[in-house]
């Protein structure tokens, strides 16, 4: 996915990403870092087909993103820092929702359920309603319901802010595994080790990118 001299801002407001341009490769693993406030989840859903750019492009596969729609259809997945998990739901209900509207047949949709949350360590949790769950739990069951729809491209904003230190290796772990597997991965993160356990790493100040570690 390709990002390139892209200016996005909120409103008639002066743009939160200045000419921002980042490339990440199938099989790749690109942290996103830079301080509060830098433009990280702006950079995300941006990519996502979410917010519009004003200025430069962004292509995945090749095409320029035109909206959410067209990143869907891409297989361009968001975990967003709020999880945007439907709290009245079970955890396994969110998944299987998401991924029978991505088109999977409800018995695989049941299997692919099962799998992820498995590989979350939350087998336990299946029937549990969101509201129920821990902020950790619940953070792994949005990353649960991003690893299920098995995107091209894999954007995890701040995925891991909420877990102790197994779960957090746990999931960088699982980030590299998307990307052996030939996703494309972006994660936005504060933590520096959890940045540097990436491939590359883009530095984000006042909007501003910066490429620091190349792969
Ligand atoms: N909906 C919005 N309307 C107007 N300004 C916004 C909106 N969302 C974010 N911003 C502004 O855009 C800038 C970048 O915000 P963004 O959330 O992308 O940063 P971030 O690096 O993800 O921060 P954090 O690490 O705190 O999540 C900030 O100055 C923020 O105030």
């Amino acid at each position: 996915m390709v990002v390139d001299g892209v200016f996005v801002a909120y409103g008639d407001g002066e743009p939160v990403l200045r000419d921002v341009s980042v490339t990440v490769e199938p099989g790749q693993v690109l942290a996103v870092t830079g301080p509060s406030g830098a433009g990280k989840t702006t950079l995300l859903w941006t990519m996502a087909g979410i917010l519009r750019p004003s200025a430069g492009k962004v292509e995945v596969a090749g095409e320029p993103l035109r909206d959410r729609d067209h990143a869907v259809a891409r297989k361009v997945v968001l975990v967003p820092q709020d999880n945007g998990l439907a709290a009245i739901l079970t955890a396994g209900e969110n998944l299987q929702v998401a991924l029978i509207a991505a088109g999977v047949t409800p018995p695989d949709a049941r299997r692919l359920t099962a799998e992820s949350l498995e590989r979350l360590g939350l087998a336990q949790q299946t029937d549990q309603l969101v509201e129920e769950l821990s902020g950790g739990q619940q953070q792994r069951t949005a990353i649960a319901r991003g690893l299920a729809l098995a995107g091209d491209v894999l954007l995890a904003d701040e995925v891991t802010s909420e877990l102790d230190a197994a779960n957090r290796q746990r999931v960088l772990d699982l980030l590299h595994e998307e990307a052996a597997r030939g996703a494309a991965v972006l994660f936005a993160t504060h933590d520096p080790e959890a940045a540097a356990a990436c491939d590359l790493e883009l530095h984000l100040v006042d909007g501003q990118a910066e490429l620091v570690r190349a792969g």
